[in-house]
């Protein structure tokens, strides 16, 4: 093994960059250096500073299928980003190039292409975001989560993995003690944790917001609004609204009764690591369907439920968790088939196929 730095890529949301961190773990075990390449502004910036990694900036533009004025200034940033890429790389000169996917994993993996270092890329939705179907072209393997995922890609059957989606080793962890402050608003009754992913969720936060007064009767509710949605006023008894989850997030799934959330693919493997029943609330409107699909697999396993169109009103989604909530029999059925569902660990499936290539 003669070059022991891989660089990652990947970002725009926490779900193109979170299932990348085990990968990174378990390559930095082996002694292997990480570097990142993302946006200048992007959550990926803030994540990997909190992983003291290091990190370059490119310029990034978004790959839309529709009009847009954008679509022709963005169009320089991607080329711009792809001479940034090139250099970089150049001078990084990597084992190869691993893309967690979002938009500007694309110059990165281009990059990595034109000067013949090899790459590879992961999608953790049942259907692969555009810039993933863009890598696939030029990777060496292309790891996707769902076996239903393959009849998605048109090309390079050969080249696809089923590997599943990495999840934090925290998540598996049940005896990670949660820090004190949070400690103090569990009070014993039972939890319910709503998740907005990781920009929030509007539509959540407004259904919430209307029937809270019978949510908070039965309920301890932690309630995660997304930064930009975060209403500080919004805190009284029984219920917590917060901005964001750091590291208390997995200590809170592993305590929580229930989950309300969207359907943003790593939102999902978490519930299912620490075996948390969930009603899901798949964003619809503004997004390429994937969280529709998402929520359909999950809930075709029996792992979640769905908060139906026809019923998304304060009272559809209060009879939805109470109906979870006294149903004992299907909360252990939920539980048992989490547990058979994650039956590998997503990283060690991706790490023997990249240490084939370093
Ligand atoms: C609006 C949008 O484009 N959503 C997409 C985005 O969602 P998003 O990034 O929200 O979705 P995911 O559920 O995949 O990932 C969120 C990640 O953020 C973490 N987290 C979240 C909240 C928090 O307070 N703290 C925290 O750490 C979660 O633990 C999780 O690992 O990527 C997903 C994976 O490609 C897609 O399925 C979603 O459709």
């Amino acid at each position: 093994m003669n070059n022991k730095t891989i660089v990652f890529t990947g970002g725009g949301t926490g779900g193109h960059v979170y299932p990348a961190l085990p990968i990174i773990e378990l390559l930095q075990e082996k002694g292997f250096r990480i570097c990142w390449i993302g946006s200048h502004t992007g959550i990926e910036k803030r994540i990997i500073a909190e992983w003291n990694l290091e990190y370059y900036s490119i310029s990034t533009g978004k790959l839309r299928r529709y009009f847009s004025f954008k679509n022709f200034t963005d169009i320089f940033r991607i080329i711009a980003g792809l001479f940034q890429s090139i250099k970089l790389i150049k001078k990084i000169n990597p084992a190869f190039v691993f893309s967690k996917g979002g938009f500007v994993s694309v110059p990165a993996v281009a990059a990595a292409w034109l000067l013949k270092i090899p790459s590879f890329t992961h999608d953790s939705d049942v259907v692969p975001g555009l810039a993933t179907r863009i890598n696939h072209r030029m990777t060496q393997n292309t790891f996707l989560a769902y076996h239903e995922s393959r009849k998605y890609m048109k090309s390079h059957d050969d080249k696809i993995v089923i590997s599943g989606n990495p999840v934090r080793s925290d998540f598996f962890n049940n005896e990670i003690p949660l820090p004190e402050t949070w400690n103090k608003k569990l009070d014993g009754r039972p939890l319910l944790l709503i998740l907005g992913g990781s920009s929030g969720a509007k539509q959540i936060n407004l259904l919430v917001r209307e029937c809270l007064d019978e949510l908070t009767r039965h309920f301890t509710v932690i309630h995660q609004m997304g930064d930009e949605l975060f209403q500080q006023e919004a805190e009284r008894e029984h219920y917590h609204p917060v901005p964001y989850l750091n590291e208390e997030l997995p200590a809170l799934l592993q305590k929580a009764d229930l989950a309300l959330c969207r359907a943003g693919a790593g939102t999902l493997w978490e519930l299912a690591v620490t075996e948390t029943p969930g009603i899901l609330i798949p964003l619809r409107v503004g997004s390429r369907g994937d969280q529709i699909l998402n929520a359909e697999i999950v809930s075709q396993r029996g792992m979640a439920l769905i908060l139906e169109e026809k019923d998304m009103t304060p009272s559809g989604l209060l009879a939805l968790i109470m109906k979870l909530y006294q149903d004992e029999s299907l909360r252990k059925s939920m539980v048992e088939n989490c547990r058979n569902f994650v039956n590998k660990k997503a990283e060690d499936v991706i790490v023997s196929y990249l240490l084939k290539e370093s």
